[in-house]
Order: structure tokens, then sequence, then C-alpha cells
């Protein structure tokens, strides 16, 4: 039987094909930012661990920084108002500084969204594996790559060892076949698939996107599909490199050049799928189905299209009672009523942005639509371009005097409003037409209400106050246009910034990483470890939602902290107080009743637990609260990942039965069981609930305490042979992040920045 491409790159990169307890990732390239590396900086440092590759290690900054005009900017330290974004921007700052890492700060137009810049320099390669600590690291799949993401420990774990602990997982393969119809953009696409799939309906797959549609989309529509494949559930998502992937990345810094670049596409052209492949799971849309679309609710396969109504709780109250109480808290906390018109919802803002909708393409398709035309009164709308090349790459083209002669702010780059950690925030109450992937609830601002469009939507949003059909604005233009084609600018989204060869360096001035960051033997068996698991016996607190996000778990304003403890007061918040300033308690909150106040257990009737982002924050602000198991059918893979290597056992039980007896006992006041060891789960009277399954790995590490990163420093040996390998075999993937320059040299520098770093 033939192969998958993500069968073929997984096994390209087994360090130890033997392992199959443990299987180790080869990391081609690790693209890290400010939220969630201070931590991983801090254990390394404490253990004496080196970065084992600073060739292969690029850091940005975007989360934590304003958008507001730069032009007074002198450094990330006077330029940042609020104390804990200050920090964590400064903290990654020396980080990079101690480990001589390549950094591009806010004073270097290069700097932006992580997964903008990253395609943007050619970082990303097809058949490679990129590593990055964000949940949205799956867009890097567009160019052919295995683009994986994970929380802080694995951030640490790749640092210390180029590897990340990555088990083989299942295929999903969404064929999208015609001609898209006018006005319907590639995050309509992905609406409708996860208007289909559901949230959870991708969980433990790789996707990966093909058919004639696909083809026929350009690398930056690619980009917003497989971006959004975490928010179907998915590990990532992939698109086969082709020649639209090629030219794409010729001639970017990072891709490879000369004779090179032959052989590179030479083995790139070998990366697809077998006619043969196996697929555990496929889906095949027509393209003419997809019309512009919206979502209504607090969940991104809340889908709706324009033309469509607000769905009714009463049709799903028999067949699916926890889909009818979602709909229900999803409809009160949206403000919205059933059945009512999707044209007919009133916005007070509009945001462009964010690594879903952010790159050039994006804003010029946006504009298109808002030129000419004025943004509505009651609205307050604005665009944030992904990188400061892109805003560079913009305003080359006018379409910063389109936006503000419309007017829309035009900002400086950044994750911006996308969720509220910077000072973009929506206020409560206040209506969000947003190119983004997330509109959980409180996702962009406490009570800020979310609904995601693409570009064209989120500009026809801006203009009419309301959500509106952007083919009416085509009609007006000319009718037969597709958007695709309105994306089409000057120089074909080239905006990478130029590229000098910099020839007092050759590869033979480095010194190999591996050779000089190889760990001491003191560094290989040092760490403290994590928690040991053994029985639990607690009340365990219940919980019935289904798809509980890690937003809701912890939301994006704590994740400033440069420590991993103290977040248990605001687990929960946004439900747990009535007032979140005072911290007043909402009684009816399970937490916060007595019996509960100190569970170490938490059961949950609703499938997949810990969906959304991988911030480790979800599992921390759970440990600190005091949880040492939770339980649940199911889980999102990262959050899973994550729970086990801070001590905290994750079990998923899928006899609807047991979960409810165990539900039933939490209830009743009376304590369960958790026995790791023997792998079950009893009630107070010692009696069987249900056995469980947990892998024999991780069940190891918890029992014992042991930490991921001194079993794979243990394999030290084999991962330096595989990486000489490699190194022959791709030669283009070592060195080219040190042959990157300064910004100063680049003339990319933010003029009146005293930061700039020389290289
Ligand atoms: C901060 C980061 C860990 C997080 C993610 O993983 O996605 C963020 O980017 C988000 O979108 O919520
Ligand atoms: S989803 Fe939003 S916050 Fe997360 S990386 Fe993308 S732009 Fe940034």
């Amino acid at each position: 039987m033939g192969l998958t491409l993500y069968d073929k790159i997984y096994q390209q990169h087994l360090v130890d094909p033997d392992n199959k307890a443990a299987p180790l990732q080869y990391i081609d390239a690790h693209l890290i930012f400010e939220v969630p590396t201070a931590q991983a900086f801090d254990s390394l440092r404490k253990n004496s661990r080196p970065v084992r590759r600073t060739d292969l290690t690029l850091a940005t900054v975007d989360h934590n920084v304003p958008t507001n005009n730069r032009s007074k900017y002198k450094n990330a330290a006077s330029f940042i108002k609020e104390p804990a974004a200050r920090t964590q921007v400064t903290l990654l700052e020396k980080n990079i500084t101690q480990y001589n890492i390549k950094y591009f700060g806010m004073s270097d137009l290069r700097q932006g969204i992580v997964h903008v810049v990253g395609p943007e320099q050619g970082l990303t390669l097809p058949g490679s594996v990129i590593f990055c600590g964000d949940s949205h690291t799956p867009t890097h799949g567009a160019v052919g790559a295995l683009a994986l993401s994970g929380g802080t420990s694995d951030i640490e774990h790749v640092l210390a060892t180029q590897t990340v602990l990555q088990k083989k997982y299942k295929n999903f393969r969404v064929c999208v076949e015609g001609e898209l119809g006018a006005g319907v953009y590639s995050k309509d696409i992905i609406l409708h698939l996860l208007g289909k799939i559901g949230t959870a309906g991708a969980t433990g797959c790789i996707i990966e996107f093909c058919g004639s549609t696909i083809r026929n989309l350009s690398m930056e529509a690619r980009m917003v599909l497989c971006n959004m494949s975490i928010e179907g559930g998915a590990r990532s998502g992939l698109v086969a490199p082709d020649d639209v992937t090629f030219e794409y990345l010729k001639g970017r810094p990072l891709v490879p050049s000369g004779s090179d670049w032959g052989k590179a596409v030479a083995y790139w052209e070998t990366l697809h799928s077998d006619d043969d492949a196996h697929w555990d799971f496929n889906i095949e849309i027509d393209a003419a189905e997809i019309v512009p679309s919206i979502t209504w609710g607090t969940s991104p396969d809340d889908v709706i299209p324009i033309t469509g109504r607000i769905p009714d709780p009463v049709n799903y109250e028999e067949t699916n009672p926890f889909k009818a109480a979602a709909i229900r808290r999803a409809l009160k906390y949206m403000d919205l009523k059933p059945n009512m018109l999707a044209v007919d919802i009133k916005i007070d803002r509009v945001f462009i942005g964010s690594c879903t909708n952010s790159r050039i393409e994006d804003l010029r398709a946006a504009a298109r639509v808002a030129k000419g035309r004025k943004v509505a009164k009651s609205v307050y709308a604005m665009v944030v371009p992904g990188s400061g090349l892109v805003k560079q790459q913009a305003e080359k083209e006018g379409l910063d005097v389109i936006f503000t002669e419309a007017g829309f702010d035009w900002r400086e780059a950044g994750c911006s409003m996308c969720l509220a950690m910077n000072p973009d925030v929506l206020s409560a109450g206040e209506r969000c037409a947003s190119t983004t992937n997330r509109n959980f609830e409180g996702r962009q601002g406490v009570g800020g209400r979310t609904h995601l469009v693409s570009p064209v939507m989120a500009a026809a949003a801006a203009v009419t106050g309301h959500m509106a059909d952007v083919r009416e604005f085509l009609k007006a233009e000319n009718g037969s246009i597709n958007v695709t084609q309105w994306t089409l600018g000057g120089e074909q989204g080239r905006s990478y910034g130029p590229v000098k060869e910099d020839t007092s360096v050759s590869a033979s001035d480095f010194v190999d990483d591996a050779i000089a960051n190889r760990p001491t033997e003191e560094a290989k068996t040092s760490a403290d470890g994590i928690p040991k698991f053994d029985v639990v016996s607690s009340v365990a607190a219940p919980f019935d939602m289904q798809n509980i996000n890690t937003d809701l778990i912890i939301p994006g304003e704590y994740l400033k902290t440069v420590i991993r403890t103290g977040l248990g007061t605001n687990l929960f918040r946004d439900i747990r107080y009535d007032d979140i300033k005072t911290h007043k308690e909402n009684p009816e909150f399970i937490l916060n009743q007595p019996p509960y106040r100190k569970s170490q257990i938490l059961v949950c009737t609703g499938e997949n637990f810990g969906c959304g982002s991988s911030r480790e924050h979800a599992v921390w602000s759970l440990v600190d609260f005091g949880f040492k198991c939770v339980i649940a059918p199911s889980f999102a893979s990262i959050f899973f990942n994550n729970s086990g290597k801070n001590g905290l056992l994750a079990i998923p039980v899928n006899d609807a039965e047991a979960l409810k007896k165990i539900h039933a006992e939490g209830i009743a006041n009376r304590e369960v069981q958790v026995d790791l060891p023997n792998q079950v789960i009893k009630d107070s009277e010692g009696r069987l609930i249900t056995k469980f399954n947990v892998d024999a790995y991780t069940k190891h590490c918890l029992i014992n305490g042991l930490d991921d990163i001194t079993n794979t420093l243990a394999s030290e040996e084999k991962i330096y042979a595989f990486e000489t390998g490699q190194k022959t075999a791709f030669p283009w993937l070592f060195n080219r992040i040190r042959k990157l320059q300064s910004p100063r040299r680049l003339g990319l520098d933010l003029a009146g920045a005293t930061d700039i770093l020389d290289w």
C-alpha cells in the first residue's frame, strides 16, 4: 500500500524508527515568540542545558506588541506600556541574546505574526518538519511541510534536543473539486468544512487538502486553510507542493538558491501522496456548494452561509441535547435570536488581521471592497498587516491610502485584536466582524462578540454596518469577477524584503551547533522531573459542557506570566466570577461550591476538552487549582499532550455509562478513586467503575515523575547520527538562519530605534 505525504515526511524524520514507545521527530526549523518561551528558557538555564541548534531557531514578537504607530519607537522597553507584556518581550530579547538566536524585533521590518513571518522568509520548506509553540503552526503546512505545535514543555524539548515526541497521527483527506463562485474565498472553504466536520472532526489526524480547487489557490489562500485545520481538531494540515509552491518560494531569503535550488526542487517534486495511499477519513466537497459564510456563535463550527438564518435550539432538543444547550448558551452570549437572518446582524467593529488573514492578498482583496466607499458611522474598523513587510508592500501599492480614505485605522504588525492580550480589545457587548480564527467567549475581550469572516466579507460589513453578502458588491463592479482574481496585485505578494548574499561568510565558517552545544553528562540527568502520580481519591468536580476551550480555561491576558504557577485564581475566570475585577464569585459555578473547591479530579461529560490554543497555561492553571486528573469523553490533542508533561493525568473515557456514573458520584459528593498503576477508576466503596487506557510511555513518566527531556537526552547519540544524515541529504536546511542579516544592513530598520541588533 502506498503512503500519504504526511506518512512520508513523518517517516523521513523519525530519529530512531525502532523506538515505537516514544517516537522522536527531528525538527528542521523552530520558530519562537514571546508568550510561551520564558518558562522554557528558564528551565534550560536551571538545568544547564544549551540550545542545541541556534542555526535552526528564529525568534520574533507578535502577541503582546501594541499596534499603534511606531514613528516614535526607540525600544521595546519604553514602547510597551503594559508591564507584564513589556517583561515578556524584553525577557525574550535577553534570552535570544544569551543563546545567540536570530531575532526580528519591533525595530525590524521583518517582525510580525510568527506564522506570517515564517513563510514570508521561506523558513518553511516542502518536506521539512517545523515546530512552533503556537496552535496555528499548521499554517506552514501550505508549502508541503509537516508543521507541528505544542506547549512550553515541547518548546523546551525542541530547544534542548531539536526533536519533539510525536506519535503517528491518522490521515484525513479533504478533497475540494470545481470552481469557486464569485466572492468565495479560501476562508469560506475552511468555514464550510468546519460546519461539516465540527471542531473535533479531525482530532488525532493530519489533514491533506487536495483537489482541483486547492491546486488553483494561491499559496496565501492555502495558508488560510491549513491555518484553521486546528479549528477542526486536526494536529496539522498540509498541501502537496507544486509549481505554485515553488514559484512562491523562489528567491525568499531562507530558500535554497544556486545549485541547491535545483536539487531541492527535484526532491520537492517527489512529495505527494501515492495514488493507493490509505486514508483513515475522506471528505469530498463540491466547490459550487460553498458560499460566503460567517460564524454566528461561540465555536468556529457555528457556521452559516451569509444567506442563512441563526439556528434554533428547539430543532436539536431531542436529537442532540448537548448541541441544543450549546446553541442556547451561544445565543445568549452573542445576544442573537433564533431564526434571524445573518444579514440582519449589526456590527460595531471590524478587524482585518491575524495569522489567518493579514497577508498581502488578504489586504488587496479587502481594499478592493473598501475602495471609494466609507466605513459606516457606527463602526470602528482596523486593518493590521501580518508583518512589517506586508505593511510596507501594501503601502507601496497604495492600499493604506484606500483603507484610510474609507475610514479604516491602518496599524502596525502584530496579533492585535485576535486575542485579548495587547491593547487592541473589544469592550463588553461589542460585536465584531473579524478575519480571525477563533470566536470563543471573551476571545477578543471580556464580553466581546466575534463573527469569523473572510477579508472581503469583513470589508463589506465595515461599509454597511452589518453582515453583508459581498457578492452584492461584486455585482456592482463586475458580476463575473472571482475573488481569487481580486488578489492579484502588482508584485504578486513578493513582500519579503531584499536578499543580499553575505559574501563575508561561508558555510565552513560556522561552528557546528550539534558539536558545540551537545549536552554535558550533568545536563542530561539534572532535571527535577514532574510531580509523581500514583492513586488519587477525591470528589470529582462535575462539568457538562462540550468543547471546553483553553481560552475559557485561562483567558489570553494571563499568558503574560513568565512563571508556571499562580494561575489557579483565574482558572475559568469568565464563568467563575460575576465580577472579574473584584473576583466576586458566581455561586452557580461548580468550583465555587464547597465540595468542589478542593477537588483533585474534574469530570466532564462533554466531548473535546481543552480545544483551541496550545497554551500550556491551561494545564498549569488546572494544576495550580489543585487538579491532578481530568476525565472526559475526548480531549484535544495538544491539551492532552501538555497534561502528561505536567503531571496531570487526562483520561479519555468513552464509555458513556461509566462517565455518567463518575459524574453522578461527583454530584452526590462522593469520592472516586483514580488508580494509575492498575488503570482503573473505582467508586467510594471500592467498586470498579471503569478501566482506562494510557500509553505505556506516559504512564511510566507519570508514575516515576520523569520529564521527557531527560529521557530524550539519553538518545543523544541517535539524534546526532540522524542530524548528520539530514545535513548530508538536505544541506540547504542548515546554517541558513545564521546567514540572515541585521535589519540595518538590509535597510529594514526602524528610523530612530535604539535597539537594533547588529548581526
Ligand atoms: C499564545 C499561543 C500559545 C496561542 C495559541 O497557541 O494559539 C495564541 O496564539 C492563540 O491564538 O490563542
Ligand atoms: S491565532 Fe491570533 S493570537 Fe494566535 S498566533 Fe494567530 S494571530 Fe496570533
